[in-house]
Protein backbone atom coordinates (compact mmCIF):
# COMPACT_ATOMS: atom_id res chain seq x y z
CA UNK A 1 0.00 0.00 0.00
CA UNK A 2 1.24 3.58 -1.05
CA UNK A 3 0.53 5.50 2.03
CA UNK A 4 1.53 9.77 1.78
CA UNK A 5 1.26 11.71 5.02
CA UNK A 6 1.41 15.70 5.44
CA UNK A 7 3.63 16.21 8.49
CA UNK A 8 4.61 18.61 11.08
CA UNK A 9 7.12 17.87 13.58
CA UNK A 10 5.86 16.63 16.65
CA UNK A 11 2.48 15.45 16.13
CA UNK A 12 3.24 14.14 12.87
CA UNK A 13 6.39 12.56 14.07
CA UNK A 14 4.39 10.49 16.63
CA UNK A 15 1.82 9.65 14.18
CA UNK A 16 3.98 8.29 11.66
CA UNK A 17 5.67 5.99 14.31
CA UNK A 18 2.28 4.36 14.38
CA UNK A 19 2.02 4.53 10.29
CA UNK A 20 4.98 3.08 10.40
CA UNK A 21 4.08 0.52 13.13
CA UNK A 22 0.41 -0.41 11.77
CA UNK A 23 1.87 -1.16 7.68
CA UNK A 24 5.76 -2.32 8.37
CA UNK A 25 5.51 -3.27 4.68
CA UNK A 26 3.97 -0.18 3.51
CA UNK A 27 5.48 2.14 0.94
CA UNK A 28 4.85 5.47 3.33
CA UNK A 29 6.12 8.63 1.59
CA UNK A 30 6.03 12.12 4.07
CA UNK A 31 5.64 15.56 2.82
CA UNK A 32 6.86 17.64 5.33
CA UNK A 33 6.08 20.82 6.41
CA UNK A 34 9.27 23.64 5.60
CA UNK A 35 7.65 26.78 6.86
CA UNK A 36 9.19 26.56 10.20
CA UNK A 37 12.78 26.45 8.58
CA UNK A 38 15.15 29.35 9.98
CA UNK A 39 18.67 30.38 9.35
CA UNK A 40 20.64 31.11 12.72
CA UNK A 41 24.29 31.42 13.02
CA UNK A 42 24.42 30.92 8.94
CA UNK A 43 23.46 27.48 9.32
CA UNK A 44 20.16 26.44 7.98
CA UNK A 45 17.89 24.58 10.17
CA UNK A 46 14.97 22.45 9.46
CA UNK A 47 12.85 21.66 12.58
CA UNK A 48 10.29 19.69 11.42
CA UNK A 49 11.88 17.20 8.55
CA UNK A 50 14.75 16.88 11.65
CA UNK A 51 11.51 16.09 14.37
CA UNK A 52 10.46 13.32 11.63
CA UNK A 53 13.79 12.25 10.66
CA UNK A 54 15.39 11.86 14.49
CA UNK A 55 11.78 10.47 16.02
CA UNK A 56 11.61 7.73 12.83
CA UNK A 57 15.28 6.89 12.93
CA UNK A 58 15.22 6.55 16.71
CA UNK A 59 17.43 9.78 17.65
CA UNK A 60 14.97 11.87 19.14
CA UNK A 61 14.85 13.41 22.86
CA UNK A 62 11.44 11.36 23.65
CA UNK A 63 11.19 13.50 26.74
CA UNK A 64 11.09 16.77 24.80
CA UNK A 65 9.97 15.41 21.60
CA UNK A 66 12.59 17.55 19.59
CA UNK A 67 16.01 17.84 18.97
CA UNK A 68 18.65 14.58 19.66
CA UNK A 69 18.39 12.34 23.00
CA UNK A 70 21.71 12.58 24.97
CA UNK A 71 22.00 16.29 23.92
CA UNK A 72 24.43 18.53 24.78
CA UNK A 73 24.35 22.57 24.56
CA UNK A 74 27.94 23.30 24.94
CA UNK A 75 28.12 25.64 21.69
CA UNK A 76 25.08 27.69 22.72
CA UNK A 77 26.53 28.18 25.96
CA UNK A 78 29.50 29.64 24.48
CA UNK A 79 27.51 31.53 22.35
CA UNK A 80 25.66 32.58 25.14
CA UNK A 81 29.16 33.90 26.88
CA UNK A 82 29.77 35.83 23.68
CA UNK A 83 26.66 37.30 24.29
CA UNK A 84 25.38 35.62 20.72
CA UNK A 85 21.51 34.61 20.41
CA UNK A 86 19.37 33.68 20.16
CA UNK A 87 19.33 32.44 23.61
CA UNK A 88 15.43 30.57 23.21
CA UNK A 89 16.16 28.28 20.15
CA UNK A 90 17.61 25.55 21.63
CA UNK A 91 20.25 24.58 19.39
CA UNK A 92 22.32 21.12 20.50
CA UNK A 93 25.79 20.18 20.06
CA UNK A 94 24.72 16.69 18.13
CA UNK A 95 21.92 18.59 15.97
CA UNK A 96 24.57 21.40 15.15
CA UNK A 97 26.26 18.63 13.09
CA UNK A 98 22.83 18.01 11.26
CA UNK A 99 22.83 21.95 10.60
CA UNK A 100 26.58 21.93 9.06
CA UNK A 101 25.66 19.06 6.72
CA UNK A 102 22.93 20.72 5.24
CA UNK A 103 24.47 24.34 5.35
CA UNK A 104 27.43 22.74 3.23
CA UNK A 105 25.48 20.67 1.04
CA UNK A 106 23.09 23.63 0.26
CA UNK A 107 26.00 25.82 -0.26
CA UNK A 108 27.38 23.09 -3.00
CA UNK A 109 24.03 23.37 -4.79
CA UNK A 110 22.19 20.51 -3.73
CA UNK A 111 18.42 20.64 -3.35
CA UNK A 112 17.04 20.47 -0.04
CA UNK A 113 15.30 17.33 -1.60
CA UNK A 114 18.63 15.98 -2.10
CA UNK A 115 19.83 17.31 1.49
CA UNK A 116 17.13 15.56 3.21
CA UNK A 117 17.84 12.12 1.51
CA UNK A 118 21.08 12.19 2.36
CA UNK A 119 20.28 12.98 5.95
CA UNK A 120 18.16 9.90 6.48
CA UNK A 121 20.94 7.72 4.98
CA UNK A 122 21.80 8.03 8.37
CA UNK A 123 19.09 7.89 9.89
CA UNK A 124 17.04 5.33 7.89
CA UNK A 125 13.66 6.46 9.06
CA UNK A 126 11.64 3.52 7.34
CA UNK A 127 9.57 6.11 5.09
CA UNK A 128 10.37 8.65 2.23
CA UNK A 129 10.37 12.14 3.79
CA UNK A 130 10.53 15.04 1.30
CA UNK A 131 10.34 18.83 1.91
CA UNK A 132 7.23 20.36 0.92
CA UNK A 133 9.14 23.03 -1.43
CA UNK A 134 13.13 22.87 -1.98
CA UNK A 135 12.18 26.60 -2.26
CA UNK A 136 12.64 28.79 0.63
CA UNK A 137 8.85 29.55 2.32
CA UNK A 138 9.34 30.98 5.84
CA UNK A 139 6.34 31.57 8.58
CA UNK A 140 6.14 34.82 9.62
CA UNK A 141 3.86 36.01 12.45
CA UNK A 142 2.80 39.94 12.75
CA UNK A 143 2.36 40.95 16.15
CA UNK A 144 1.82 44.46 18.09
CA UNK A 145 4.42 45.04 20.29
CA UNK A 146 5.10 48.80 22.49
CA UNK A 147 7.38 49.24 19.58
CA UNK A 148 5.00 48.97 17.17
CA UNK A 149 3.28 46.14 14.76
CA UNK A 150 5.81 43.91 13.66
CA UNK A 151 6.53 40.46 11.67
CA UNK A 152 8.67 37.91 13.34
CA UNK A 153 10.29 34.61 12.44
CA UNK A 154 7.21 31.94 12.99
CA UNK A 155 10.37 30.74 15.68
CA UNK A 156 10.33 33.71 17.58
CA UNK A 157 6.64 34.02 18.00
CA UNK A 158 6.52 30.42 18.88
CA UNK A 159 9.43 30.14 21.10
CA UNK A 160 10.37 32.91 22.80
CA UNK A 161 6.61 34.78 22.77
CA UNK A 162 5.25 31.39 23.51
CA UNK A 163 2.97 32.06 20.75
CA UNK A 164 1.18 34.50 23.92
CA UNK A 165 1.11 37.84 22.21
CA UNK A 166 -1.57 37.68 19.28
CA UNK A 167 -1.00 36.97 16.17
CA UNK A 168 -2.86 39.40 14.04
CA UNK A 169 -1.71 37.86 10.54
CA UNK A 170 0.28 34.41 9.78
CA UNK A 171 2.19 34.42 6.68
CA UNK A 172 3.90 32.49 4.93
CA UNK A 173 6.58 34.61 3.37
CA UNK A 174 7.90 32.96 -0.40
CA UNK A 175 5.01 30.76 -0.80
CA UNK A 176 3.27 32.05 -3.64
CA UNK A 177 6.87 31.62 -5.79
CA UNK A 178 7.53 28.49 -4.70
CA UNK A 179 7.37 24.99 -6.32
CA UNK A 180 6.42 21.43 -5.09
CA UNK A 181 9.62 19.54 -3.91
CA UNK A 182 10.01 16.86 -6.64
CA UNK A 183 8.12 13.92 -5.97
CA UNK A 184 5.31 15.72 -4.01
CA UNK A 185 2.98 16.03 -6.61
CA UNK A 186 3.28 12.25 -7.94
CA UNK A 187 3.08 11.02 -4.01
CA UNK A 188 -0.16 12.47 -3.94
CA UNK A 189 -1.52 11.74 -7.03
CA UNK A 190 -0.05 7.97 -7.03
CA UNK A 191 -1.09 7.20 -3.25
CA UNK A 192 -4.00 4.73 -2.24
CA UNK A 193 -4.47 6.81 0.85
CA UNK A 194 -3.34 10.27 1.95
CA UNK A 195 -3.50 10.60 5.84
CA UNK A 196 -3.07 13.82 7.64
CA UNK A 197 -2.01 14.11 10.92
CA UNK A 198 -3.12 15.91 13.92
CA UNK A 199 -0.74 18.27 13.44
CA UNK A 200 -0.81 22.12 13.54
CA UNK A 201 -3.31 22.86 11.04
CA UNK A 202 -2.18 26.42 10.63
CA UNK A 203 1.16 26.44 10.32
CA UNK A 204 1.92 22.66 9.84
CA UNK A 205 -0.37 21.65 7.21
CA UNK A 206 -1.53 25.46 6.39
CA UNK A 207 2.09 25.57 5.52
CA UNK A 208 1.92 22.74 3.27
CA UNK A 209 -1.04 23.58 1.85
CA UNK A 210 0.13 27.08 0.91
CA UNK A 211 2.54 25.68 -1.54
CA UNK A 212 1.07 26.42 -4.87
CA UNK A 213 -0.01 23.14 -6.13
CA UNK A 214 -0.32 21.10 -2.78
CA UNK A 215 -4.13 21.74 -2.35
CA UNK A 216 -4.97 21.45 -6.57
CA UNK A 217 -3.25 18.24 -5.93
CA UNK A 218 -5.26 16.96 -2.77
CA UNK A 219 -8.20 17.63 -4.62
CA UNK A 220 -7.48 15.79 -7.71
CA UNK A 221 -6.03 12.52 -5.75
CA UNK A 222 -7.57 9.34 -6.36
CA UNK A 223 -7.25 8.35 -3.10
CA UNK A 224 -9.58 9.41 -0.38
CA UNK A 225 -8.12 12.01 2.35
CA UNK A 226 -8.48 11.48 6.07
CA UNK A 227 -7.05 13.68 8.72
CA UNK A 228 -7.19 13.13 12.27
CA UNK A 229 -7.71 15.91 14.79
CA UNK A 230 -5.26 17.47 16.86
CA UNK A 231 -8.01 19.59 18.76
CA UNK A 232 -9.79 17.35 21.59
CA UNK A 233 -12.62 18.66 23.57
CA UNK A 234 -12.34 22.08 22.54
CA UNK A 235 -7.99 22.61 23.38
CA UNK A 236 -5.00 21.53 21.31
CA UNK A 237 -3.24 18.13 22.26
CA UNK A 238 -0.24 19.62 22.51
CA UNK A 239 1.22 23.10 21.41
CA UNK A 240 -0.33 26.23 20.94
CA UNK A 241 -2.64 25.64 17.88
CA UNK A 242 -5.07 27.80 19.53
CA UNK A 243 -3.45 31.17 19.24
CA UNK A 244 -3.27 30.24 15.17
CA UNK A 245 -6.24 29.32 15.03
CA UNK A 246 -7.28 32.68 16.41
CA UNK A 247 -5.48 34.73 14.12
CA UNK A 248 -7.35 32.95 10.72
CA UNK A 249 -10.57 33.33 13.00
CA UNK A 250 -10.88 29.28 13.21
CA UNK A 251 -12.19 28.42 16.36
CA UNK A 252 -10.48 25.88 18.37
CA UNK A 253 -12.89 23.07 17.95
CA UNK A 254 -12.89 18.91 16.09
CA UNK A 255 -15.58 20.84 13.70
CA UNK A 256 -14.56 24.12 13.27
CA UNK A 257 -11.02 22.73 12.11
CA UNK A 258 -12.48 19.84 10.02
CA UNK A 259 -14.82 22.17 8.17
CA UNK A 260 -11.01 24.35 7.51
CA UNK A 261 -10.18 21.76 5.99
CA UNK A 262 -13.40 20.98 4.18
CA UNK A 263 -14.95 18.37 2.61
CA UNK A 264 -12.93 17.53 -0.64
CA UNK A 265 -14.14 19.44 -3.81
CA UNK A 266 -16.40 21.86 -2.06
CA UNK A 267 -15.67 25.22 -1.05
CA UNK A 268 -14.56 25.10 2.31
CA UNK A 269 -16.49 27.31 5.14
CA UNK A 270 -14.27 29.21 7.83
CA UNK A 271 -11.10 28.88 5.36
CA UNK A 272 -9.63 32.69 5.65
CA UNK A 273 -7.49 32.26 3.06
CA UNK A 274 -6.19 29.82 -0.21
CA UNK A 275 -3.28 29.26 1.86
CA UNK A 276 -4.88 26.68 3.64
CA UNK A 277 -4.38 29.11 7.22
CA UNK A 278 -1.39 30.77 6.46
CA UNK A 279 -1.82 33.72 3.83
CA UNK A 280 0.71 34.33 1.01
CA UNK A 281 -0.58 31.03 -0.63
CA UNK A 282 -3.43 32.72 -2.36
CA UNK A 283 -3.16 32.03 -5.87
CA UNK A 284 -3.83 28.24 -4.73
CA UNK A 285 -7.50 29.09 -3.83
CA UNK A 286 -8.54 29.15 -7.35
CA UNK A 287 -7.70 25.32 -7.90
CA UNK A 288 -9.14 25.26 -3.84
CA UNK A 289 -11.90 24.11 -2.33
CA UNK A 290 -11.91 21.00 0.88
CA UNK A 291 -9.41 18.40 0.74
CA UNK A 292 -11.17 16.18 3.47
CA UNK A 293 -13.08 12.55 3.09
CA UNK A 294 -12.75 11.58 6.61
CA UNK A 295 -12.40 13.13 9.69
CA UNK A 296 -11.72 11.05 12.81
CA UNK A 297 -11.99 13.19 15.97
CA UNK A 298 -12.00 12.20 19.82
CA UNK A 299 -15.04 10.94 21.52
CA UNK A 300 -14.66 13.61 23.37
CA UNK A 301 -16.13 15.26 20.26
CA UNK A 302 -18.53 12.75 19.26
CA UNK A 303 -21.62 14.37 17.65
CA UNK A 304 -19.15 16.60 15.70
CA UNK A 305 -20.78 17.58 11.76
CA UNK A 306 -18.82 18.45 8.78
CA UNK A 307 -20.50 19.16 5.98
CA UNK A 308 -19.96 16.55 3.02
CA UNK A 309 -17.17 14.18 5.27
CA UNK A 310 -17.64 11.51 6.83
CA UNK A 311 -16.52 11.85 10.39
CA UNK A 312 -15.90 9.03 13.18
CA UNK A 313 -15.69 9.20 16.62
CA UNK A 314 -12.48 7.29 18.78
CA UNK A 315 -9.81 7.78 21.42
CA UNK A 316 -7.13 10.13 19.64
CA UNK A 317 -4.30 10.31 22.54
CA UNK A 318 -1.33 8.84 21.61
CA UNK A 319 -0.33 7.97 24.54
CA UNK A 320 1.77 4.92 23.68
CA UNK A 321 2.79 3.39 20.46
CA UNK A 322 -0.35 0.86 20.58
CA UNK A 323 -2.90 3.31 20.78
CA UNK A 324 -1.58 5.58 18.34
CA UNK A 325 -1.78 2.23 15.97
CA UNK A 326 -5.41 1.92 16.64
CA UNK A 327 -5.56 5.48 16.13
CA UNK A 328 -4.00 4.57 12.42
CA UNK A 329 -5.70 1.56 11.98
CA UNK A 330 -9.27 3.76 12.51
CA UNK A 331 -8.20 6.36 9.81
CA UNK A 332 -7.36 3.52 7.41
CA UNK A 333 -10.93 1.66 7.74
CA UNK A 334 -12.16 5.41 7.82
CA UNK A 335 -10.64 5.78 4.32
CA UNK A 336 -11.90 2.55 2.95
CA UNK A 337 -8.59 1.09 2.34
C1 LIG B 1 0.35 19.63 17.15
C2 LIG B 1 1.73 19.95 16.69
O1 LIG B 1 2.14 18.94 15.83
P1 LIG B 1 3.11 19.27 14.61
O2 LIG B 1 2.46 20.34 13.83
O3 LIG B 1 4.42 19.69 15.18
O4 LIG B 1 3.16 17.96 13.88
C3 LIG B 1 2.72 20.02 17.85
O5 LIG B 1 3.25 18.97 18.23
O6 LIG B 1 2.93 21.13 18.33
Amino acid sequence: MRITALAGGIGGSRFLLGVRAALPDADITVIGNTGDDITLHGLRICPDLDTVMYTLGGGISTERGWGRHEETFTVAEELAAYGVGPAWFGLGDRDLATHLVRTQMLAAGYSLTDVTAALCQRWQPGLRLLPMSDDRVETHVVVDTEQGRRAVHFQEWWLRMRAATPAQEIISVGAEQARPAPGVLDALADADVVLLPPSNPVVSIGSILAVPGLRAALVATPAPVVGVSPIIGGAPVRGMADACLRAIGVATTAGAVGAHYGARGTPATGRSSGGGGTSGGGTDAAAGGGILDGWLVDTADTGTQVPGVTVKARPLLMTDIGATVEIVRAALELAGV
